[in-house]
């Protein structure tokens, strides 16, 4: 049996590029940028006005003059008006183009209004107050966003602003998420009391939907002839196949010897980890992959995180991320086998803490939701000190 280390070894030797493609603004979020992101026009576009308020030529304030005569109004959207009178002032208002021949504004807070005049209250006027000067932010041509970085929404506003409605983004892999299992009903149904409903296959689905990718989701009986041409399609279509379950020992776990029989070459089967111990991955001569998880619930998620995620973002050439945790209290934990161990987290005075979540095995679906991530707790290591350093992978990300 391997170790975890050999296994994420092996696994990164299968990385793969898949190249780059283009895709509407509205489909760029999560994805992994391929094109550096240059300002298409100065930022901000103009001399904008922040506050609501009148715009002067500030000499004349400085000359002494408290009271201007309003001219018009600059609205935002409204073309650059011209200040005819250095004397008056012109009514602007928050994001409007800041009028020529005036530099200054003053919020209506700081001004009295009546008979057409504006009165300053204000003692000092400096001058291009709330006004946010063209180019400030970046010089058109500059780069803003640099490619590689993983495509967030505050980067979709910055696309946005710089008028690329597609974006070249790295393509993802294909993907098929299945499960097996005769005890396996779909969601909608009212299971039997020896039935459980499909879970597995809609949690690794939604994984993949914070990558960007759309996955496609199957069934399969414990039936070796299903399986095996259900397979064989699904094969064909896809780069890569996330199962989940039928890797272990039972009668009816029958997708090692299906894979075999379709032409799989088995890179590993088992990993010295507990949860996750039946896992399987493999390939197969067209460079598609399989991730076979092992069905328990907890297992399945783990494995996805662990060793797909690890592959994906390999092949994407982007970080996994990983949190810097100290254990909160101490743990045992004997076989030798590495321990993932679910975590929340607290934060005590700025050090995030890890503190073990302790549901009732990898069976426990219900208790997956009260962890944040889970940190790996070294084979050759018994006892676990509380206040260790260790890297949680979060199921957020
Ligand atoms: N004799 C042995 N028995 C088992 C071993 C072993 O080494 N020797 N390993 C155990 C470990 S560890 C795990 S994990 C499980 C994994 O078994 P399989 O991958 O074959 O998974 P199944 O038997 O198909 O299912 C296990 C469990 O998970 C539930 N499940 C499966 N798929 C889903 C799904 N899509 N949604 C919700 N729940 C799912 C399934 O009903 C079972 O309860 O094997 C141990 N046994
Ligand atoms: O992968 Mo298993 O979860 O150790 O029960």
């Amino acid at each position: 049996m391997i170790s975890v280390q050999e296994a994420l070894e092996k696994i990164e030797s299968f990385k793969k590029d898949f190249g780059t493609e283009e895709v509407s603004l509205s489909d760029a979020l999560h994805r992994i940028l391929a094109e550096d992101i240059q300002a298409d026009r100065d930022f901000p576009p103009y001399d904008r006005v922040t506050m609501d308020g009148i715009a002067i030529n500030v000499t004349s304030f400085e000359q002494g003059r408290r009271s201007f005569a309003l001219e018009k109004i600059q609205a935002a959207g409204d073309r650059v008006q011209v200040l005819d009178d250095p004397h008056k002032c012109i009514e602007v208002m928050t994001g409007a183009v800041l009028p020529q021949s005036t530099d200054g504004v003053i919020p209506y807070e700081d001004i009295l209004i009546g008979e057409g005049k504006a009165f300053i209250k204000a003692d000092t006027v400096r001058k291009f107050q709330n006004v946010h000067l063209r180019g400030t932010d970046s010089k058109a041509g500059s780069l803003l966003i640099e490619k590689g970085v993983r495509i967030n929404a505050s980067h979709i506003g910055v696309l946005a602003s710089t008028g690329k409605n597609k974006v070249v983004v790295k393509r993802t892999p294909t993907v098929a998420v299945c499960s097996t299992g005769d005890e396996l009903v779909d969601v909608e149904a009212t299971p039997e009391p020896f039935q459980v409903r499909r879970s597995n296959v809609h949690m690794i689905a939604s994984a993949l939907m914070t990558e960007g990718i759309r996955a496609e989701v199957f069934h399969f009986p414990d039936d070796k002839f299903i399986l095996t041409d259900g397979l064989k399609a699904i094969v064909k279509q896809f780069d890569v196949l996330l199962l989940s379950g039928a890797v272990s020992k039972g009668k009816f776990d029958f997708l090692p010897e299906v894979l075999l029989s379709l032409g799989l070459n088995t890179v590993f089967h088992r990993v010295a980890q507990k949860p996750g111990k039946p896992i399987l991955f493999g390939s197969f001569e067209s460079g598609k992959l399989v991730f076979g998880f092992p069905g328990n619930p907890v297992s399945t998620f783990v494995c996805y995180h662990l060793y797909f995620r690890y592959w994906l973002c390999q092949s994407l050439e982007t970080p996994v991320v990983y949190v810097p945790v100290r254990l909160a209290e101490p743990v045992a934990f004997k076989p030798r086998l590495s321990y993932h161990l679910m975590v929340s987290l607290r934060n005590i005075a700025g050090v995030l803490e890890a503190v073990p979540v302790t549901g009732s095995g990898s069976g426990d679906l219900t208790g997956l939701v009260k962890a944040e991530g889970f940190v790996t707790l070294p084979a050759e290591e018994d006892v676990f000190e509380a206040g260790k350093l260790l890297w949680m992978i979060p199921f957020y990300s």
